[in-house]
């Protein structure tokens, strides 16, 4: 500093107008710091096109777009990992407000946003927040915490609004999101695999009668003044014939989702997950994910312990802290009482379908 100092005359100035100078190039040469090291990403830039970006970047009709296309998004920051007071924040699935990402966000420079070379499509109600959670504790996986909706309800947004979601991985590292509905979303196989053919997805499934009962008890816990299940699951009740139109009954039926994504995917990049066994035997499950994603086996037994009060797996230590945690209040529901005659009729009807969910994706789930 003495040399700066050597050409300025300070002579006129009062000492408390020096002081002011001081502390403004302290300000000055801190900024120059922060920005050389890279930091200074975490300020409104321009969207950061990665020069090592390796997937194809794809517009909405299938046209590669040019790296230098115009860009909306004037701010590169990640996506925070999720809620810390509760694990299955779905503050997104109301709506992706990227403005509330920014504010939460924390960002740092080191490594790339890369597209998620793993999808969570589904189920609804099948696990995928316990799935997605139990992933998190792997070193060499980095997930968004939130559920994008990219491919069902923002692909409009674009790819790189899309990758810029993403968190920043490093060599070795993958990228995960989930977002159930994409599973049940008829654009949804064609546009993921614009993105990338070679993407792996990850379907969480469980008893559809369970299931349809879980997505029910969901809308009940919003909606108070429901009709009952059973007024909503018959289309007629006399003639127990089932309301397929009714979204909780229609999800269930795997092998009709399935088809649409077997026109794009072969049956050999998808993992169907059992969702049953994702609480029975959490890290028997975890071995498999982690095999399928080629990941070195991190996540065992010795990640989990069954908390009672909850009634569920919970983890010991959950990415980011060193305290057992469990999933929120709203993961692991107690289910209003249905009818056993009612459950009985629905469990009829999907028969024929997990049979052939059975048979497509070779894996007998038990449901029957
Ligand atoms: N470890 C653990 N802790 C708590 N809950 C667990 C766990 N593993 C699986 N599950 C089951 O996950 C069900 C919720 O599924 P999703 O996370 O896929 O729901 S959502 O679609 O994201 O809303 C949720 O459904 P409900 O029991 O009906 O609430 C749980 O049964």
């Amino acid at each position: 500093m003495g040399c700066w100092t050597t050409s300025f005359n300070f002579g006129h100035l009062k000492a408390h107008s020096k002081v002011s100078f001081y502390f403004t190039m302290i300000l000055i040469f801190t900024y120059l710091f922060y920005c050389l090291t890279g930091y200074c990403d975490s300020m409104p830039s321009p969207l950061y096109v990665h020069q090592s970006f390796k997937t194809k970047l794809y517009s909405l009709e299938g046209k590669k777009l040019q790296p230098d296309a115009h860009l909306n998004i004037s701010i590169d920051r990640e996506v925070p990992a999720s809620d810390p007071k509760d694990l299955e924040d779905e503050t997104l699935q109301r709506g992706l407000d990227y403005n509330t990402y920014n504010n939460l966000s924390v960002s740092n420079n080191f490594g790339t946003k890369e597209f998620p070379q793993t999808i969570i499509i589904g189920v609804k109600k099948g696990g995928t927040r316990a799935l997605l959670e139990f992933l998190r504790v792997h070193p060499d996986v980095r997930a968004v915490g939130a559920e994008p909706h990219f491919f069902d309800r923002l692909y409009e947004n674009g790819l790189q609004w899309y990758r810029n979601l993403m968190p920043r991985t490093l060599e070795g590292q993958i990228t995960i999101e989930k977002t159930p509905s994409y599973f049940i979303t008829h654009e949804a196989p064609h546009r993921v695999f614009s993105m990338s053919r070679a993407t792996k997805l990850i379907v969480v499934v469980r008893d559809p009668v369970t299931r349809a009962v879980s997505d029910y008890t969901q809308t009940l816990t919003k909606n108070p003044s429901l009709p009952t299940f059973q007024n909503l699951v018959f289309k007629n009740s006399s003639t127990g014939l089932i309301d397929t139109s009714w979204s909780a009954v229609r999800i269930g039926i795997y092998a009709k989702h399935l088809e649409n994504w077997l026109r794009y995917f072969p049956l050999s990049q998808f993992l169907f997950v059992s969702g049953e066994k994702l609480v029975t035997d959490p890290a028997g499950e975890m071995g498999r994910v982690q095999d399928f994603l080629g990941l070195k086996r991190v996540v065992t037994n010795k990640h989990f312990y069954f908390n009672q009060t909850k009634g569920f797996p919970c983890l010991k230590k959950p990415e980011g802290s060193n305290r057992p945690r469990c999933l929120g209040k709203s993961k692991g529901r107690p289910h209003p009482h249905i009818p056993s005659e009612v459950l009985h009729r629905l469990r009829e009807f999907y028969k024929p379908f997990n049979l052939k969910f059975y048979q497509m994706t070779g894996q007998d789930f038990g449901w029957d």
